[in-house]
């Protein structure tokens, strides 16, 4: 399985006022190892495309297949165990459990797969991600850009085979998110799919590629994309999607 996120002319339609198109036709490869930036105007559906991706939320048309496995059909508890065995999320708001030490939050997913959590392996990647002095806190004890890593930790401890990132340091400061952003390149290094969503040119240069949305669709694949080529291509996009980016902002 070269790429463990396909996504086969998916498309998602909101019903409600008028109803809305999200996704209009999207089909990408995510392949291994892998590290992609999702940018676009404001409700051009980058959200709606992870969310598909990750079985979040079901495309209206179009199939998608995670780790080999399509999605089409599973209920809940196939989705969630699927997920729990080989996907990790990094998201804004971070997603940690606040009662859980640092410890019992990267080491959830495998108990809850049933699984032993390695001992050593934990303790490893803790340290890497520099953490190691605060596997006893809890999510309120710590910093937005250690919580930020705590999630980067889980994804590296249960060995995801794909992380999903959300704006992952869209709350961070400029030196913190780039520690984040080295991590999440070290995911993809060591293996990992990674796709991220984010409206900064800076933390899109940190991925392979950038893939560009607007109106749902694909609209550009940039390899190795430096922050003014990203800055520049997004600026132009803006102008031509006015009517979605506001009812995008009309939503907030
Ligand atoms: N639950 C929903 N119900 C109705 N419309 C929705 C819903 N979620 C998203 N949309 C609409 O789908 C379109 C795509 O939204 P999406 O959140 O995927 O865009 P985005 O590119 O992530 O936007 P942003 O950059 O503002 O977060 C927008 O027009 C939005 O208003």
């Amino acid at each position: 399985m070269n790429s463990p996120v396909q996504l086969r002319d998916v498309a998602k339609r909101y019903s409600g006022a008028g109803g809305v198109t999200a996704l209009a036709g999207v089909t990408v490869d995510f392949p291994k190892g892998s590290f992609t930036a999702v940018m676009g105007p404001s409700g051009s559906g980058k959200s709606t495309l992870l969310h598909c991706a990750a079985g979040l939320d079901e495309p209206s048309s179009g199939t998608v297949t995670l780790v080999g496995v399509p999605l089409a059909g599973k209920d809940e508890t196939a989705l969630t165990r699927l997920r729990r065995e080989h996907v990790a999320f990094v998201f804004q708001s971070y997603n940690l459990m606040p009662a859980l030490t640092v410890w019992q939050n990267v080491t959830l997913p495998a108990r809850l797969a049933g699984h032993r959590p390695d001992r050593d392996w934990t303790r490893q990647v803790i340290e890497r991600v520099g953490l190691g002095d605060r596997v006893r806190h809890r999510p309120g004890q710590l910093s937005g850009g250690q919580q930020q890593r705590v999630a980067i930790a889980r994804a590296l401890a249960t060995r995801a085979a794909v992380t999903f990132a959300d704006e992952p340091t869209g709350a961070l400061d400029t030196a913190t998110a780039r520690e984040v952003l080295l991590l999440l390149q070290q995911l993809a290094h060591a293996g990992q799919t990674v796709v991220m969503v984010t409206h900064d040119p800076v933390a899109a240069s940190y991925a392979d590629n950038a893939l560009f949305l607007v109106d749902g669709q694909i609209v550009e694949l940039l390899p190795n994309p430096a922050a003014d080529v990203v800055a520049d291509r997004l600026a132009g996009l803006a102008q031509r999607t006015p009517s979605r980016a506001a009812d995008s902002e009309a939503r907030r």
